[in-house]
Formats: structure tokens, C-alpha cells, sequence
């Protein structure tokens, strides 16, 4: 049996009056692909946030790898992989650079080249943050959030403006760094992605969560309850199209 790795319980979130994240209770998995879907302000990213230690909870508790937040958010600093904001990422210093400062940072050394090859980004070891394209930068922020080699990372809606080919890519990455070991949480807007590539959701809306359980499972009882997708669907899309036509491979490393 899988063993809880996160423990959520109650956990409430006020921004003054305004109640972001209201009591709201879930467990993550050991190895699991944890994903948090919802409409835009329904307190995903609060409460991804609070988890990663970044932001202050109004109450209820977050205990992760056993280490309870409240007692220890330090440990737990530890043994979690955080993306940065892009504003941390000094505009003078190249990818191989940052990725030696961010290491001190951890009181560790890692080999840039083997974190970037991990992401397919040697080939621009020596470039700056600000010349990358929008998918090098999502691969170098998860890069980032390996250095520690952290038994949880948090990706908060790592692929949007992605293309087709870079989201897919980005897919095969997460799915890499899950089978080595790693729990992942992630926030998603596109229900493809989280399909392929969550083990379990949750859905939250409006501060609440309204439903915990695999893809699959939500799918089956939404056809047992009668629901039909109004037309016909085609064996292929438009993305399938976009994929065959333009070819899978990294386009711009
Ligand atoms: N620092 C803050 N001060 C006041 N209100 C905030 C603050 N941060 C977030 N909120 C509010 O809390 C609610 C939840 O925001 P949050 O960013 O957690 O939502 P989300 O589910 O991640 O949304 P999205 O999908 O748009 O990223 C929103 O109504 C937002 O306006």
C-alpha cells in the first residue's frame, strides 16, 4: 500500500475577509502524480503555495514526509523542489551559473551539465535565462526544482503557453522524474494533461475540494451517470494533426 507522503487537513487560507482556501483536506501519495484542478481563484495556487512553505496558512495543518509545517518548515524546505520565480533567475549569470549559485544556496554541488541534460538543455549551458524560448524556460525552472533532489516537487501550471510538441515533452520529463522516485503535484488547466498524466485529481472551487479520485474513475460514473458528448468524436484531433505535421521532437533546444 502507498504510503501518504502530504497530509492536508482543514486547511483555511484568509486574505482578510476573503476566505482563498476554505478547510479543505487531502492526502498525496508516495511516487504518485498528484494534480489540483479548478476554475481561475479557486485557491490552487494558495494552497500549492503553502505547502512549499511560501505562504502563511490562517489554519489547519500540512505534514509532509511526516514533519508537521507548523514545527518545522525548514526540513521540509529540504526535501522539497520549488520553481522559482523567473525574477530569481540574475539576468548576468548563464544557465550553468545559476544552477551552481542555486546550489550553494542548498549548501550542495551538483554538475549543471548532468541537471541540464536531464532537460535537454546543454546546449545552452552558456545562455542567459532571458534568451530561451517559453519551453526552455518551463524545462529550465523544473531543472531547478531537482537540484536538492527532493523527494516532492510542485509545478504550478508548468506547460501553459506551451505548443503541442513542448507540452508533450514537458509530459515525457514529469513522467521521467515520477519513475525515478519523485511525488509531483501539479497544477493544470488542461484536463488532456492532467489526464495523461495524473495518477489521482483533485477538484477545488471556490476554496473548497469537490472530489478526489483518479481520471479514469471520474470519467467511468460521469458515463454511468448518462452524460454524452453532444457530436460524434473523431479518432484523431486538430493537436494530433499539428504533431504529425510538424514531428515530436524538441524544436528548439
Ligand atoms: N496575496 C493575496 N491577497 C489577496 N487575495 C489573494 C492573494 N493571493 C490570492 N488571492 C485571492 O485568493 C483566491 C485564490 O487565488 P489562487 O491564486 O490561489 O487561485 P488559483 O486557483 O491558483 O487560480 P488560477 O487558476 O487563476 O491560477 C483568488 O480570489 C485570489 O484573488
Amino acid at each position: 500500500m502507498a504510503k501518504p507522503i502530504i497530509q492536508v487537513n482543514n486547511l483555511v487560507k484568509k486574505y482578510n475577509d476573503f476566505t482563498a482556501v476554505n478547510s479543505i483536506s487531502f492526502e498525496v501519495m508516495q511516487g504518485e502524480i498528484f494534480g489540483l484542478l479548478g476554475p481561475n481563484g479557486a485557491g490552487k495556487t494558495t494552497t500549492l503555495e503553502i505547502m512549499e512553505t511560501l505562504r502563511e496558512k490562517t489554519s489547519g495543518s500540512v505534514i509532509i514526509n511526516g514533519v508537521d509545517l507548523d514545527s518545522d518548515p525548514d526540513s521540509i524546505k529540504h526535501i522539497i523542489g520549488v520553481q522559482l520565480q523567473s525574477a530569481g533567475y540574475y539576468p548576468n549569470l548563464n544557465l550553468s551559473e545559476l544552477i551552481e549559485l542555486f546550489s550553494g544556496l542548498y549548501g550542495i554541488s551538483v554538475k549543471p551539465i548532468e541537471l541540464l541534460e536531464k532537460v535537454a538543455l546543454v546546449d545552452k549551458a552558456k545562455a542567459k535565462y532571458k534568451e530561451l524560448s517559453g519551453g526552455q524556460k518551463q524545462r529550465f525552472s523544473i531543472a531547478t526544482t531537482l537540484i536538492n533532489q527532493p523527494k516532492i516537487i510542485f509545478l504550478d501550471e508548468p506547460t501553459t503557453g506551451l505548443d503541442p510538441q513542448a507540452r508533450r515533452n514537458l509530459w515525457d520529463l514529469i513522467q521521467e522524474i515520477r519513475s525515478s522516485g519523485t511525488t509531483i503535484v501539479i497544477t493544470t488547466h488542461y484536463m488532456d494533461e492532467a489526464e495523461v498524466l495524473c495518477d489521482r485529481v483533485a477538484f477545488i472551487d471556490a476554496g473548497k475540494v469537490i472530489g478526489i479520485d483518479t481520471p479514469d474513475h471520474f470519467i467511468d460514473q460521469l458515463v454511468a451517470s448518462g452524460f454524452e458528448r453532444k457530436k460524434e468524436v473523431k479518432k484523431a484531433n486538430l493537436e494530433d494533426v499539428f504533431i504529425t505535421l510538424t514531428g515530436k521532437e524538441w524544436r528548439e533546444s
